[in-house]
């Protein structure tokens, strides 16, 4: 297979020039300073670009996702948010900027409804935070890899299409929000910036030092629409929006929140409601007078390589692309009434929902996929895997809250309840792992497929966080940034929460188990086509034989823990196709 190699690239000054006059404002790109990335791991930015073209048309598909027609995706989105159009009416004075995070939607935004409501002119603004494209904490990857990056812009393209169909635009600057933001905010006498308050603390202090910047830039007294505004501090306002349950609807605080999840979900099942999605009035407008709204940037200006998704599931970014896949995953192909017996699967984009690229960037509600659940429920039929949908995005809601709980312990080694333990952090081992040349099919083909899309099923990502951490006994936080640089969906809480369970140093003693690899080949893929897919020089191997190919593959470059790789199942855990929720592994000894 041919390997991409980008060499590290320089990384870009993003430089924000700002007229500080209502109908001059413009924002810069400068191509100068090359700041070369101090990198751990020179070849982190390896992508699998070109496998040898395949006389099999199943083998080189792509999929995007949702499979529709872009006029088919508008009208679908226009249906959407004709259902949550209301007759709201605004009383507000003078201007509230929206400061968009992740939280790239129109639909149930309740940042940019608040700014809508409290003001008569909303200034929807979004900064290209040059901290997202430098690197990891510890290893040095990519903050963000070139896939989301694409997905991103398509994000922000998508959502000033939609703003502009709601009569606003959106204000695109390049730089860090703590001096964009002041700087628009006395420009444009801003009373409030409404944004969606985050949880980990790398956003928190942006948040920080945006309210810093907002004290220190105190607005003028002038005469602003037949409102006087004197020496005012521009607020910021922080406002819930990442998860299905509201936080403030809990019933306990969240440092009080349960270590298990079961608990959890009973609890807030039996006495939380989920608040209805917000309606929109038909226009948002007038939006202010700005000359120049600004421009997205290329990945190369990122500092990224441009890549292409040449085999896999291609997904498009933005709200109505998110909104259509609901469309087609719940309507279109009725799937959701066979979730909970198809999710577990690994190939193709219909086995699972593939909501979360959309859910991490914000583009879409998950009180919008419960309204969906909901709506399916009443029209055509409730079963338990209409339910499990729910069930799943309630794993979602409760690593948000744990995030507010045990903060920066999340991503600290020892995890929430610091487990001491001796990880290597061998680097060979590790791009083995990386690359997808472990000499274990079934491990290669999900690391190939992450690397090829930004996507891997839930399934593959239990298997291969147990790999690396229980047969390479490998720093769990390595394999967690790596799939930080490379999912689409990556959100610091699911993300980094999923890696400390699998590690077992999570908040929960119980989640702690092995996943034999033999075990899940043989339940997940008994006929090796996902493997054959993502290694089509497996293809020419019996079929239950592909995930066990002896000499006929690369060499394992490790022995596993437990059972073999023989193709005999001698793993002794728990029964195929339990359907909670990590179901088929066994309980991890401790080394
Ligand atoms: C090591 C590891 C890392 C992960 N990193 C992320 C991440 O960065 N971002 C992310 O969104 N998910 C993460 N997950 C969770 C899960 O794998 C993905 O949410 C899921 O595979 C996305 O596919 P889907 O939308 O088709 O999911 P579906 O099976 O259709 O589930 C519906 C939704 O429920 C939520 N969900 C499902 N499983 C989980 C879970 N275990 N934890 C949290 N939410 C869940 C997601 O929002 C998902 O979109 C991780 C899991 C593991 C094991
Ligand atoms: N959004 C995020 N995405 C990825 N990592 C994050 C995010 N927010 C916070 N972190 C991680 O949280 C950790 C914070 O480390 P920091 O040193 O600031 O805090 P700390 O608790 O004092 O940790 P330490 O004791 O290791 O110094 C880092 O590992 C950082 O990468």
């Amino acid at each position: 297979m041919a390997i991409l190699h980008c060499t590290p690239l320089p990384f870009l000054s993003l430089r924000t020039t700002l007229y500080s006059s209502k109908s001059s404002l413009t924002s810069t790109f400068t191509n100068s300073t090359t700041r070369t990335r101090n990198l751990l791991f020179v070849a982190m930015n390896t992508f699998s670009k070109s496998e040898p073209v395949s006389s099999s048309a199943s083998s080189s598909s792509t999929y995007e996702v949702p499979e529709l027609a872009a006029n088919d995706m508008d009208r679908i989105s226009d249906n959407t948010f004709g259902r949550y159009t209301g007759s709201t009416k605004r009383s507000g004075k003078g201007t509230a900027i929206v400061w968009f995070r992740n939280d790239l939607r129109v639909l149930d935004n309740e940042a940019l409804y608040k700014a809508w409501l409290s003001s008569e002119t909303v200034l929807p603004v979004y900064c290209v935070d040059p901290r997202l494209f430098a690197t990891t904490y510890h290893f040095g990857f990519p903050k963000t890899g070139a896939l989301r990056a694409q997905f991103l812009l398509e994000c922000l393209v998508d959502l000033r299409k939609n703003l502009m169909k709601k009569g606003l635009n959106l204000l695109v600057q390049h730089g860090k929000p703590e001096e964009i933001l002041p700087s628009l905010a006395k420009a444009f006498q801003a009373h409030t910036v409404y944004a969606q308050k985050e949880t980990c603390s790398e956003e928190l202090n942006v948040e920080r030092l945006v309210m810093g910047g907002l004290k220190q830039a105190v607005t003028s007294p002038e005469e602003s629409s037949g409102v006087t505004v004197s020496n005012k501090i521009t607020k910021l306002q922080l406002v819930w929006g990442t998860t299905m349950y509201h936080l403030d609807d809990l019933p306990f605080d969240a440092s009080s929140l349960p270590d298990m999840y079961t608990q959890f979900r009973k609890i807030i099942e039996a006495k939380c409601t989920i608040r209805p999605c917000i309606k929109l009035p038909p226009s948002l407008g007038p939006p202010p007078l700005i000359e120049d709204w600004g421009c997205l940037p290329s990945l190369e200006q990122l500092g990224l390589c441009s890549q292409n998704v040449i085999k896999g599931m291609k997904f498009v970014g933005g709200e109505t692309a998110g909104l259509s896949r609901v469309y087609e995953y719940f309507w279109k192909k009725d799937l959701l009434k066979v979730y909970k017996e198809t999710r577990n699967g690994m190939l193709g984009p219909d086995y699972s929902t593939k909501f979360s690229p959309w859910l991490a960037s914000g583009s879409l509600s998950p009180r919008f996929l419960y309204e969906e659940v909901k709506r399916y429920e009443n029209e055509r039929l409730a079963n338990s895997s209409t339910y499990w949908v729910l069930f799943e995005l309630i794993w979602r809601d409760y690593f948000r809250f744990l995030s507010v709980k045990y903060g920066n312990s999340l991503f600290h080694l020892g995890g929430p309840r610091k487990v001491q333990r001796n990880w290597s952090q061998d680097k060979s081992l590790f791009e083995s792992w990386r690359d997808g040349c472990t000499g274990y099919p079934l491990i290669d083909a999900n690391m190939k497929e992450l690397s090829t899309t930004g996507f891997m099923s839930n399934r593959g990502r239990q298997i291969v966080c147990s790999f690396l951490v229980r047969d390479m006994g490998i720093d769990w936080r390595m394999g967690a940034e790596w799939f930080e640089t490379c999912l689409l969906d990556y959100d610091p809480c699911s993300n980094y929460g999923n890696w400390t369970y699998g590690s077992g140093v999570g908040n929960d003693p119980r989640e702690d188990r092995y996943f034999s690899i033999p075990k899940q080949a043989q339940t997940y893929d008994p006929e090796g086509e996902y493997v054959a897919y993502w290694l089509p020089q497996l293809r020419k191997i019996q079929k239950e034989k592909r995930n066990f190919p002896g000499n006929m593959y690369i060499p394992q470059v490790v022995p596993l823990k437990f059972g073999t790789a023989s193709g005999s199942n001698k793993d002794s855990s728990p029964g195929a196709r339990r359907s909670n929720h990590r179901g088929n592994e066994r309980k991890w000894n401790r080394r």
